[in-house]
């Protein structure tokens, strides 16, 4: 069946014929994110949510989108998207960390430049027919202090045009490190040093809670008197009453803003003040940023529904498209292992330990591992997947460790799997063959080679005369057909194991009956 993807805000057309174009079913509503009831309502037919900043995807929403695997944000900005919620229920998040970053740059430069110079009230008053050429004195940028705020893409950006305006730029960004802010050629400071010394101050964080009101009363007392603030970022960033006070007082002699705390923002107590230039979160809004941001994340959405590539996600490791395919028998294989190990485990989990060994050392082994641990945990937990798992593995305090290793030895690929519980520690090694299919190639240490079926039996025994014939017999005589039939043990006369493929699963009694066994350990129904 089609994947279909429901696109719920404003998106360019190229970018909807590129979801028909890859052979997915698009549904273009660019109202419903505004409709959050309508929106609930739909949700659980889609694989596929694009959205830009207009749809909140809240826990209710996640909740009730029971077939979603992929949420695509045509844009930068991810705080209307409730990701730890998302990641629980095993869905993407992705979006187009770049696509308007110089677009958004040219606002927070063009409100700088309105704000200096008064242009919007100066315009009304011309358009009024008044010409009050006395009334409108600007202030130069030339010389000026610009303070950036948040010195990622949109941050630098703006660093750089400032420059060339001839400003002196200065950067608070505890991620900033030295040798960047001298390539982008601002000063590196600390956030007083950005109130204290600045002219011009321009907002380009994400909002997370330690940005939240990062401007509010106490930072804005410590502003140069007549200060303006340029926020193009996010509304909560800027404490808004702190802002209106500070500009009836005069401590700051004005303030451009794109975006508020509160949106659509229809009606503000900053609205109709002549210090307060606005715009109704126009950042991204050239015809430019929206093609970029659209084409690209219905690309990203669409490879990934169709081939597994995973690129810009915030809650998964990316996947190249041509790596996806040459990872898949490779997830698969992890995942089967995983799933193995945790159909046999039936006490709480402390650690896992993956090692990956010969070719598969060089490959992408964060997503092999994310797939093992969702094979482990998805017997135990039902709904996990690579994006949920290492989620879940951490807050069930299971640690998990990594080992690669490029040698090669019997085999081309190795990847083995442990688990470990208070109690015991269980291994599970495996494979993939050049016909691409995995093989299980070690259980406990113990060597043998079988397949993963869909039903299986797998026992635990010694290893005595009698065993295979006596099994044999009881399935033959209960009607289970067995598909293949793998044996391996320690030593002669020691523990042994026996992995049986059979075409359905074993029934109940069939299963006590392998257990009554006089050489039989353990036995165990499995699934893949
Ligand atoms: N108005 C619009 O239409 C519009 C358009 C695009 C983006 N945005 C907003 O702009 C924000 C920035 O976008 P970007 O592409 O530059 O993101 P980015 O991730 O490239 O840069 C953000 C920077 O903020 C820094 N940062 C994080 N926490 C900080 C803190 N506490 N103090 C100082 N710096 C901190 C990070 O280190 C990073 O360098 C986005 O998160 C989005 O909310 C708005
Ligand atoms: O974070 C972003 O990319 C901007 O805020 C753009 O938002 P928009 O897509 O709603 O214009």
């Amino acid at each position: 069946m089609k994947p279909r993807v429901l696109v719920s805000d404003k998106l360019s057309e190229a970018s909807i014929q590129i979801f028909r174009d890859r052979g997915i079913d698009v549904d273009y509503q660019p109202d419903l994110g505004k409709d959050k009831d309508a929106l609930l309502a739909a949700i659980s037919q889609y694989d596929g949510l694009a959205i830009r900043s207009a749809t909140k995807v809240s826990p209710k929403l996640i909740a009730a989108a029971t077939k979603l695997k992929v949420i695509g944000r045509a844009g930068i900005g991810v705080d209307n998207v409730d990701i730890p919620a998302a990641t629980g229920r095993g869905i993407i998040v992705m979006n187009t960390p770049f696509g308007n970053a110089i677009t958004t740059a040219e606002h927070a430069i063009s409100l700088m430049m309105a704000l200096a110079r008064q242009i919007p009230e100066a315009n009304a008053s011309t358009h009024a027919g008044k010409w009050e050429k006395n009334r409108f004195m600007g202030v130069e940028l030339f010389n000026k202090t610009l303070g950036v705020i948040g010195c990622g893409n949109i941050g630098a950006i703006v660093a750089d045009r400032a420059l060339g305006l001839k400003m002196k730029v200065i950067a608070f960004d505890p991620f900033l490190s030295p040798e960047r802010a001298i390539e982008i050629g601002v000063e590196k400071v600390e956030l007083e040093d950005v109130l204290r010394r600045s002219d011009f101050i321009t907002l380009h964080t994400p909002l997370t809670d330690k940005t939240r009101g990062i401007i509010d009363r106490a930072a804005i007392a410590k502003m140069k008197k007549g200060v303006r603030i340029i926020n193009c970022a996010r509304g909560g960033l800027v404490v808004e009453e702190a802002l209106q006070e500070a500009l009836k007082s005069g401590q700051v002699a004005g303030a451009a803003l794109d975006v508020f705390e509160t949106e659509p923002a229809t009606q503000h107590p900053l609205f109709g003040l002549e210090n307060i230039v606005a715009t109704p979160h126009l950042g991204a809004s050239t015809a430019e940023a929206q093609e970029n941001v659209a084409i690209q994340i219905a690309e990203q959405m669409a490879d990934y529904l169709i081939t597994g590539a995973v690129s810009n996600a915030l809650n998964m490791p990316s996947i190249s498209a041509d790596e996806a395919p040459r990872l898949r028998p490779f997830i698969a294989v992890a995942e089967k292992l995983g799933s193995f190990a945790g159909q046999l485990t039936d006490e709480p989990i402390t650690g896992i330990v993956i090692e990956y060994a010969g070719e598969v050392g060089d490959m992408n082994t964060r997503a092999l591992t994310s797939a093992a641990l969702a094979g482990v945990l998805k017997p135990m937990l039902g709904d996990v997947n690579m994006v949920s798992a290492p989620v879940v593995a951490k807050e069930r305090g299971i640690k998990v460790d990594e080992v690669r290793q490029t040698q090669r030895g019997a085999y081309e690929t190795y990847i083995r799997l442990a688990i470990k519980t208070e109690k015991m520690e269980r291994s599970v090694a495996g494979t993939v063959f050049s016909d691409g299919k995995p093989r299980i190639i070690q259980i406990k240490g113990i060597e043998l080679e079988s397949e993963f079926g869909p039903h299986m039996l797998y026992v635990t025994n010694m290893d005595k005369p009698g065993f295979i014939g006596a099994l044999g017999m009881l399935l033959g005589n209960a009607g289970v057909n067995i598909a293949t039939f793998h044996l391996g043990r320690q030593a002669q006369g020691q523990e042994a194991i026996c992995l049986v493929q059979i075409d359905e699963p074993v029934p109940e009694a069939v299963l006590a009956a392998v257990v009554k066994l006089p050489q039989v350990k353990q036995a165990k129904r499995l699934a893949f």
